[in-house]
């Protein structure tokens, strides 16, 4: 008798969580096979979700849904289908399911950014007032330049110390293009070693373990109760949360103690942020809306440039025909006894071709920033309710093997003419790239992270040869580690000077 009500109550209980926890809602697209009570939520939760996407895509359609216990989450993964949702029907998929994701919430302290909001004036007046500081920025390109050819020297002379010796270069090149960054933001760079750098470092590099699709703890998202059991990935949640505050109050106190001409290249985009709202009456933007956009930028615009930098180095080794034509290009148009400029892009069709090559090989924004459909709307004939986020996956759209021929062969000639001129940007190649997104949330540092590789990929082939370390590590882009942005295993290489005077 008692046997049989305990085995009743079980039963009772768990067809209950079935009621509580099953998608609410109707939806007609596919979905892959999943648990019964959890869905698919322990299969994505894996490293590399992106090809477990595309190979689901591959069964299923380029457009099926996930069912993560009682959510269902959209994955597109064709050109149409994120042509559609980004470009032609902007306004309805533009949308972040910020609500969605108990990380992000608690990590952004219950407030907005610019990364994290779905659009309302707040998020309008934010990205205006980014995107016109910005463009100041860019207005005076040899202000940036300037910047970024002070920071890529210092990275260079790094690169000379190893006097040609195998070496493992990625914490220079992270360490560069952190300091690229904190100009961009502040207007300072500053030394690897300073309190406020090792700040910014630790702040960018948890952002990276503690979210995104395959990051560890997702299961924060669906079941926040974890939290109260000692979840490591909450803790560090709460640690990233207090290092942000002590990085911001830092940066505050350096900005208030500089004058508008003291900084080596004025305040930054954060310093003229903060101006522009200190004292308005404006109540739409808070200090805490310019804080965690701050934090935004800094794991936006760092480890998306540095990861792809690390991986230019490993293409060159294994793809020394590719290395022979950029040095060629490089010594052709700016030769050996100046530093490359921005205004040489025109003239380098080839160099242009490459960074477009490696921006659709590596994919390192994998599975771009999570949408949400703000109003109901529908693809390809399915219904998409509203609030259901979608999931751009770029690496399937870079790697469509029915598009691209060989998609897993590094050839920057598929962006180039007959006349080895670069195809123009109607072409369907053109089109078919976008490692930026596109529409309404497209990357707001584009033109900046294009004019950064291109100095980087440049400088570095002027000065050098690109030689294998003491082992060849494969390039294969599939082979990439996960976390937010993709990311080349470890390798080591060997940098032989093949300029002397130049950064000497
Ligand atoms: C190789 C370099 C980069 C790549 C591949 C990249 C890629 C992306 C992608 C795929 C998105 C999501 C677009 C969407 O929601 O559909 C994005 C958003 C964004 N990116 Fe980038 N990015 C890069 C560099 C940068 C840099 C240098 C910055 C700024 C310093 C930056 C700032 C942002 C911001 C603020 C957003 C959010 C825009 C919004 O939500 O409205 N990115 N980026």
């Amino acid at each position: 008798m008692v046997f049989a009500t305990v085995a009743v109550c079980i039963a009772a209980l768990v067809f209950l969580a079935y009621l509580v926890f099953r998608p609410k809602g109707n939806s007609t697209l596919p979905v892959p096979e999943g648990h019964w009570l959890w869905g698919n939520i322990f299969q994505f939760s894996c490293p590399r979700s992106d090809l477990l996407a595309t190979r689901w895509s591959k069964e299923l359609g380029a457009i099926f849904r996930l069912r993560l216990v009682n959510k269902n989450y959209v994955i597109l993964n064709d050109y149409n289908s994120i042509h559609t949702a980004m470009v032609k029907k902007s306004k309805d998929f533009a949308g972040r399911p910020m609500h969605h994701g108990n990380r992000a919430r608690y990590l952004y302290e219950y407030e907005t950014s610019i990364l994290v909001a779905s659009p309302s004036p707040q998020w309008k007046t934010l990205r205006k007032s980014v995107h016109s500081n910005v463009k100041v920025y860019e207005a005076g390109l040899n202000k940036v330049e300037a910047v970024n050819m002070s920071v890529i020297a210092g990275l260079i002379g790094d690169f000379r110390a190893r006097n040609g010796e195998a070496f493992n270069p990625q914490d220079n090149i992270y360490n560069a293009v952190m300091n690229i960054i904190c100009v961009f933001l502040v207007g300072k760079k500053y030394r690897i070693d300073s309190e406020i750098f090792q700040l910014f470092k630790k702040v960018e590099q948890t952002t990276l373990t503690v979210l995104g699709p395959g990051a560890k703890g997702a299961e924060l998202d669906v079941m926040w109760f974890l939290r109260f059991f000692g979840h490591k990935t909450f803790k560090k949640l709460t640690e990233l949360r207090q290092w942000r505050r002590q990085l911001w109050a830092m940066t505050k106190q350096d900005l208030n103690s500089r004058t508008e001409n003291d900084g080596e290249y004025g305040k930054g985009v954060i310093g003229a942020l903060l101006e522009s709202y200190q004292g308005s009456d404006d109540k739409l933007i808070k200090e805490i809306n310019i804080m965690l956009t701050f934090q935004d930028l800094i794991f936006a615009g760092t480890s998306t440039t540095a990861n792809s930098t690390q991986a230019f180095l490993n293409l060159m080794i294994n793809y020394p025909e590719v290395q022979k034509k950029l040095q060629a290009e490089v010594d052709d148009v700016i030769g050996d006894s100046r530093p490359v400029s921005l205004k040489d892009r025109a003239m380098m069709p080839y160099t242009r071709a490459l960074i477009f090559e490696l921006l659709r090989y590596t994919s390192i924004v994998a599975m771009g920033v999570p949408h949400m459909a703000s109003v109901d709307s529908s693809l390809d004939g399915h219904v998409i309710e509203k609030g259901t986020p979608v999931i751009t996956n770029l690496w399937a759209l870079h790697h469509d093997e029915a598009f691209w021929k060989d998609p897993f062969v590094f050839r920057p000639e598929r962006f180039l003419d007959s006349d080895m001129q670069l195809l123009t940007a109607d072409h369907p190649y053109r089109k078919h790239l976008m490692p930026f997104g596109a529409g309404t949330r497209v990357c707001l540092g584009e033109s900046l992270a294009l004019g950064r590789l291109f100095l980087l990929f440049t400088s570095i082939t002027q000065i050098f040869d690109i030689k294998v370390g003491t082992k060849k590590v494969d390039a294969d882009a599939r082979d990439y580690l996960s976390g937010v942005n993709l990311q080349s295993p470890a390798y080591d290489v060997r940098l032989v000077s093949r300029n002397e005077h130049l950064f000497a």
